[in-house]
């Protein structure tokens, strides 16, 4: 299914390979004290080894300064274009990071067409720049989005804004959803929704041939995580666990599925110059369709409820209620800002949630000495049928380590971008104002230096050794991090972990004769290359 396609399609279409042999072992991101210096040899200079500051004068007296983007190694246009539209690199996005980081090292510069992309797969040095972020950070050109919206007077929503307009949306939103205790209170909706997923599946077991298979697992995910998000974002349900799904549920998924199966046509929408439009008008059309449809379905979920309370306030009765309500009360935003942020809400909260869960289900069955430590630590410390709520999460850290190193092994979007708002020296390089950086998270999460044995599923690597011990890495941000992170962390979390301590405490997930082993690949989100088919065993 689709969903954060579009704004995946942002951040890893940019992503293209990442760069220099070995040599970074770090590297400083700092504000360029000068201009330009001298080239050196990649690997020889002071700041490559992270041990001079640039412009700092070097043992000698004369001060190094950073060399130019012209000296970055990459690879070349031509190369680019047949390794991405000739042998759809597309679907392989996260592979090729990882190739061209051993390719061409740790820092990297690619072309495509006039635009040139840095790519960094240094977990110190995506640490330093994002850290070197200002108060409004840019993760890429949003330019066909705010062209949508400006063309239907839209508002932008957090994913598509930028500067005064981004600030203001976000300082509203933070307050709402960015805390684990703002989301703790839906921790009943949640259950809820669970409650129907676990009948769901009971349900499918008793059509299934063996009585247990559930086939691709992702479809029953996907309509998990929309109900849930939905559940939170619009107050009220939606029906996507029902064995008859209403039909504008119906509609919205569709239109998703527009924007999935086009992803590759939505990517050209923005990169297509408008004068070409007329002679090339499919991308754009298709572009424009289907986010007519994103926008008309929360649109009638909001309005459905803005009628609601409106209809208590006439009565003069007092309302309260969650997320939406108070948005609607507060008139912090205007109702445009209302509409166009939980529609961008919804699109990037229903794909990435499925996908973490589709993968976590299939690593579990994948490996049963691992689920049975989890169930134990839950039967431990939660009990066989205690249903949990926020405040339990804690209780299972294993969980918590389950679902951080799931993120590990599939982050969901396997680069991230930013553009650069003032002039930095990353690696020994200076970067000017207004360079599209990628950042390459699934490369730095499968690093040997970041993560011993990377290839392997050991949730414990996450566990924290005592109080003082810190076990965050910049190798793995899956939400990313800062000031732009992903602002429905804490959501995603809670639908996430509720939902996998249910499912152990029901079921004990095994293989069956028809799973098989599956691929990652890129198609926007990195998402799994095959449907997942597993065994859900009722547990004694
Ligand atoms: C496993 C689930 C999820 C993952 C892995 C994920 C990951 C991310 C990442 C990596 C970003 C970019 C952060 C950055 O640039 O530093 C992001 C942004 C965003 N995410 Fe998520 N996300 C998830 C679920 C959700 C959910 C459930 C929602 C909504 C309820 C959501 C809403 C957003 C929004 C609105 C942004 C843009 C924030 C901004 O620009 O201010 N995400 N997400």
């Amino acid at each position: 299914m689709a969903a954060m396609a579009l704004l995946a399609r942002i951040l890893n279409a940019r992503v293209s390979p990442a760069a220099g042999r070995g040599g970074f072992l770090s590297a400083g991101v700092s504000r360029p004290s000068r201009p330009e210096g001298a080239r050196l040899p990649a690997g020889t200079r002071a700041e490559d080894k992270g041990v001079g500051r640039p412009g700092a004068p070097r043992a000698g007296g004369r001060a190094e300064g950073p060399r130019s983007l012209a000296a970055m190694p990459g690879p070349r246009t031509l190369a680019n274009l047949v390794e991405f539209f000739w042998k759809d690199g597309f679907s392989r996005i996260h592979e090729i990071q990882q190739k061209h980081t051993q390719e061409y090292g740790k820092i990297f510069k690619s072309h495509f067409g006039l635009q040139s992309v840095v790519s960094i797969a240094d977990r110190d040095m995506v640490a330093q720049v994002l850290r070197a972020e200002g108060a409004a950070p840019q993760r890429a050109d949003m330019g066909s989005w705010q062209e949508y919206r400006h063309l239907r007077g839209r508002s932008t929503g957090l994913i598509s804004a930028e500067g005064e307009q981004w600030l203001k949306m976000r300082r509203v939103l933070r307050q709402r959803i960015l805390k684990p205790r703002d989301v703790a209170i839906f921790s009943g909706e949640i259950n809820q929704v669970i409650a129907d997923l676990i009948k769901r599946i009971y349900i499918l077991k008793s059509q299934a041939e063996d009585g247990e298979t559930v086939t691709n697992v992702n479809d029953l995910f996907f309509k998990y995580s929309m109900e849930g998000v939905a559940t939170i974002l619009y107050e009220s349900r939606l029906g996507c666990l029902e064995t008859s799904v209403p039909q504008p549920t119906v509609d919205y998924i569709e239109a998703l599925g527009l924007m999935f199966s086009m992803f590759k046509t939505s990517m050209y929408a923005g990169a297509i110059p408008r004068w070409l439009r007329p002679f090339i008008p499919k991308p754009w059309r298709e572009f424009c369709r289907s986010w007519d449809g994103l926008f008309k379905f929360s649109q009638i979920h909001v309005d459905n409820k803005l009628r609601d309370i409106q209809c208590h306030m006439d009565r003069g009765e007092s309302v309260s209620g969650g997320l939406l309500t108070c948005l609607f009360l507060s008139q912090e935003l205007t109702l445009e800002e209302i509409y166009a942020n939980i529609t961008e809400m919804l699109l990037a909260g229903v794909d990435t949630t499925s996908f973490t869960l589709s993968w976590a289900v299939y690593l579990l069955a994948w490996h049963p000495e691992v689920q049975q430590t989890v169930y134990r630590e839950i039967v431990k410390n939660l009990g066989e049928r205690h249903v949990p709520t926020a405040a339990d999460v804690p209780k299972v850290p294993l969980v918590r380590a389950l679902l951080k190193e799931t993120l590990r092994l599939f982050p969901v979007l396997p680069g991230n971008g930013r553009v650069t708002q003032e002039d930095l020296v990353v690696g020994g390089y200076l970067i000017p104002k207004g360079t599209q950086l990628a950042l390459c998270h699934y490369a730095t999460s499968y690093a040997d230096e970041n993560f011993p044995r990377p290839r392997e599923f050991r949730p414990e690597r996450w566990l924290r050794k005592g109080s003082l011990d810190r076990v965050d890495n910049f190798g793995s941000i899956p939400f990313g991090y800062g000031v732009r992170s992903c602002i429905g962390q804490r959501i995603a979390e809670l639908e996430i972990h509720l939902l996998l301590i249910q499912l152990l405490q029901h079921f004990e997930i095994k293989t069956s004769s028809w799973t098989k082993a599956v691929p990652a690949k890129t198609h926007g989100l990195l998402m799994p290359g095959g449907p997942i088919h597993v065994r859900f065993v009722n547990r004694k």
